[in-house]
């Protein structure tokens, strides 16, 4: 009691537990299996092992060579797979990219950055030169008065 591992195990148990259990693979290592021997694949942040799929799939196993070891969102999503397809990923599903899924969300939940940061680029230095220009024709309208 008190202790916070026991939290810990505790939220674990809840049924979120699955979560904790998920085996993360940088690119780098999804990246060395790029052969038939082994053949990893990233779609939508979620690593695949499709080795003893590759001679299974109906699309010919060139096109998995081709992504082997790659993030193959793209291409797979292309193709137009039907749900059955997307159903057979779950077989072949070992572990989780830590920045596929999440990064893509965050990117997408996140507003454009760049109109703010365009305007504050622009808009300090013009308003200075504005004042600067001001402040000159002040002082050199009032030195002219005062000789
Ligand atoms: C583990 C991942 C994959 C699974 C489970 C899978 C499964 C399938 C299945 C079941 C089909 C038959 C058509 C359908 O049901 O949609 C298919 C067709 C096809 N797949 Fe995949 N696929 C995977 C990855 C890929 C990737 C990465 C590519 C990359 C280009 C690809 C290219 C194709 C092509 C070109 C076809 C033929 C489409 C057609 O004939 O109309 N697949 N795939």
């Amino acid at each position: 009691i008190g202790d916070p591992m026991a939290t810990v195990e505790a939220s674990g148990s809840d049924g979120q537990g699955v979560e904790t259990s998920v085996t993360y693979y940088r690119l780098e290592e999804v990246a060395k299996r790029n052969s038939p021997k082994e053949l990893w694949l990233v779609i939508h942040g979620r690593v695949y092992d499709v080795t003893r799929f590759m001679n299974e799939h109906p699309g010919g196993e060139e096109v998995l060579m081709e992504q082997a070891g790659r993030d193959a969102t793209e291409s797979f999503e292309d193709v137009g797979h039907s749900s059955d397809a997307r159903e057979m990923l779950k077989q072949y599903y070992i572990g989780d990219h830590p920045f596929g899924l999440e990064c893509s969300r965050l990117i997408a939940s996140s507003p454009p950055p760049y109109p703010f940061s365009y305007w504050s680029y622009w808009i300090f230095p013009i308003l200075g030169a504005i004042l600067l220009g001001f402040l000159y024709r002040y002082y050199t309208a009032a030195e002219s008065k005062s000789s």
